[in-house]
């Protein structure tokens, strides 16, 4: 592990049954940057990131998160190393009987010594950070539009100052508009608190607006790491027609980055 990496994945394998997702797949996080995850429907973006986080059970590989390994962790070690991360699922995981504040709060909760007040202010400025006006406090995920639900969960991702965020599909089911404005959010919160972004994407636009990498998953591994311009030099089927097809060609329009 150097210190230059928030998370290091090495010879990583997830099986489920015989279907093997991945085999012997390396992958590093460095600090401070954001790096997109992208691969065809299936090939496991969302399982690396269940592994990495610890909800899926990995039995091959090593990870280091902060430089601890986190398959030889004592529950304390590995309750205090999860407050170091937030985590923001694709549906926004809220609890529907609790209001955007009382969401917010839940990680909070964890935090001794902390009064009422405080944890309540705390977790009205993280809905402020999140781009949430004042009157989202106190309304329920129900009613809250997509993009908002959105906001909602990266506020309680961002709740115990975390270190590494990992966001599953931030600007799926957003409009272009409210897409862009996310993925703006996530560079300006990574500037402003430091943190080394872990982001599961399909979105071209969000890989041109946010991500300072980009890590191709395919044929069980972590195919090819990048930025952008190497990402574009590659040649493989899947990331050639990823990378060259027409809603990379429409990303990549400087009308379009205008817009
Ligand atoms: N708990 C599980 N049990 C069995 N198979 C699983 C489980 N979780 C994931 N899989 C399988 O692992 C593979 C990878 O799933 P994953 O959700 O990580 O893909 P993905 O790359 O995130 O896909 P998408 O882009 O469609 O969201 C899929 O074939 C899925 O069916």
């Amino acid at each position: 592990m150097t210190g230059d990496n928030a998370i290091e994945v090495r010879g990583l394998r997830n099986q489920f049954g015989d279907h093997v997702v991945h085999d012997d797949l390396d992958l590093d996080l460095r600090r401070g940057e954001i790096l997109g995850v992208v691969g065809g429907s299936g090939t496991g973006k969302s399982v690396l990131l269940r592994s990495i986080v610890g909800l899926n059970q990995t039995r091959h590989g090593d990870i280091r998160v902060l430089g601890q390994n986190i398959g030889s962790l004592t529950s304390a070690e590995r309750e205090a190393l999860e407050r170091r991360w937030g985590v923001m699922f694709q549906d926004g995981a809220l609890f529907s009987s609790l209001t955007v504040r009382e969401n917010v709060e839940v990680p909070l909760r964890a935090v001794r010594d902390l009064s009422d007040s405080d944890r309540i202010g705390l977790a009205e400025l993280k809905v402020a950070m999140a781009g949430l006006p004042p009157n989202a406090n106190d309304k329920y995920p129900s009613e809250l539009s997509g993009g908002m639900r959105k906001r909602a969960g990266l506020a309680r991702a961002l709740a115990l100052d975390p270190e590494i965020l990992f966001l599953d599909e931030p600007t799926a089911g957003l409009d272009p508009i409210g897409a862009d404005a996310f993925d703006r959010l996530i560079v300006e919160l990574r500037d402003a608190l430091n943190l080394s972004v872990f982001l599961v994407t399909h979105d071209l636009d969000t890989l041109h607006t946010c991500c300072d990498r980009i890590a191709v998953l395919a044929e069980k591994k972590v195919l090819a790491t990048g930025t952008m311009s190497e990402m574009l030099a590659i040649d493989h089927p899947w990331v050639h027609e990823y990378f060259h097809g027409p809603r990379a060609r429409a990303a990549m329009t400087p009308d379009h980055e205008d817009a």
